[in-house]
C-alpha cells in the first residue's frame, strides 16, 4: 500500500498565494489519477477533485522530447478545467517515462504493458512530470518539469508475468508503479520519489511560494499556448 511508503511522510506543503491577505483560491486538482489525491492530501493540502476531459490529453509529437510532452500536456489538462471554472487555482501534471529514446505512457493492454516492461527491464530510465498550476482570478500560470531517474532490474520470466498478473501496471506511465514497492525498482540518488508517481511535491512547494513572481499572464487564453511547433503533432 502507498501509505506505508516513505515517499508519503514527510511531504513538503506550502501555503497557497494568496493566504497571507486571507484570500487564497480553492486549490483544484485536476486530475482522475488516485495517486496523485493521495500524495496532495498527505501532505495536507485542502482541494477538490475535477478532472480534464480525455480530449486534454492528445497527441503524440514525432519530434517532442519526453519534458516538451509533459510540459504541454499538463497545460493543456490545466486549461481544459479552468474553461469550465470561475474561481480557482488549478493543479494539472502529466507523467511519463522515457528509456533508450522511447517515450512510455500508460500501457493499452497488456501485451503494451510487457513490451514496455522488456524495454526497461535491466536499464536506468526516467520519469518526468509536467504541472501547471493556473489561477482562474490572476489569469496566470506556470508550468514546470522534473525528472526522476530510476534503475529496474533485470526481471526474472517469473517476475515479469507475476507483475503483468497483478494488473498494477495498469494506469501507469511505463506499466510500473513505484509505490507499488517492488524491490526490482529503485530511484537513483536523491531524486524526487513522489514525482515517479505522479507529483513532484518538492518542487510544487517551491512553485507555490514563488506564483506571484515567476507565474506568466496568459495572453491568449487557449490551449494552443504550449503546443509543440511540430506540424505532425494531433
Ligand atoms: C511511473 C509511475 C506512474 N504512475 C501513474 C501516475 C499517473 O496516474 C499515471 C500517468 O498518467 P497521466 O496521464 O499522467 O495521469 P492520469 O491519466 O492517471 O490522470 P490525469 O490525466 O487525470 O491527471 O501513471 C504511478 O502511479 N506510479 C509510477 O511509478
Amino acid at each position: 500500500m502507498m501509505s506505508e511508503l516513505p515517499l508519503m511522510n514527510d511531504l513538503p506543503r506550502a501555503e497557497l498565494p494568496g493566504s497571507q491577505t486571507g484570500n487564497p483560491e480553492p486549490l483544484i486538482l485536476a486530475s482522475g489519477s488516485p495517486r496523485r489525491a493521495q500524495l496532495l492530501a498527505a501532505a495536507g493540502y485542502e482541494f477538490s477533485v475535477q478532472p480534464a476531459s480525455d480530449s486534454a490529453e492528445c497527441g503524440i509529437c514525432s519530434r517532442e522530447t519526453a519534458p516538451e510532452m509533459v510540459a504541454r500536456l499538463a497545460y493543456r489538462k490545466a486549461a481544459d478545467v479552468v474553461a469550465r471554472i470561475d474561481d480557482g487555482l488549478v493543479l494539472a501534471a502529466d507523467t511519463v517515462a522515457s528509456c533508450v529514446g522511447s517515450i512510455l505512457g500508460k500501457p493499452h493492454d497488456r501485451d503494451h504493458a510487457e513490451e514496455m516492461l522488456r524495454l526497461l527491464s535491466g536499464r536506468e530510465h526516467d520519469v518526468y512530470t509536467g504541472v501547471c498550476f493556473w489561477s482562474r482570478r490572476d489569469e496566470k500560470f506556470v508550468v514546470d518539469v522534473v525528472r526522476t531517474r530510476l534503475r529496474m532490474a533485470e526481471l526474472s520470466k517469473e517476475q515479469l508475468h507475476e507483475h503483468l498478473e497483478s494488473l498494477q501496471w495498469e494506469g501507469k506511465a511505463g506499466a510500473f508503479g513505484y509505490q507499488d514497492g517492488n524491490d526490482w525498482l529503485t530511484v537513483i540518488g536523491n531524486d524526487s520519489e513522489s514525482n515517479v508517481v505522479g507529483l513532484p511535491m518538492e518542487r510544487l512547494a517551491e512553485l507555490l511560494e514563488n506564483f506571484n513572481q515567476n507565474a506568466e499572464k496568459i495572453t491568449t487564453p487557449t490551449t494552443d499556448s504550449i503546443e509543440s511547433s511540430d506540424s505532425s503533432c494531433s
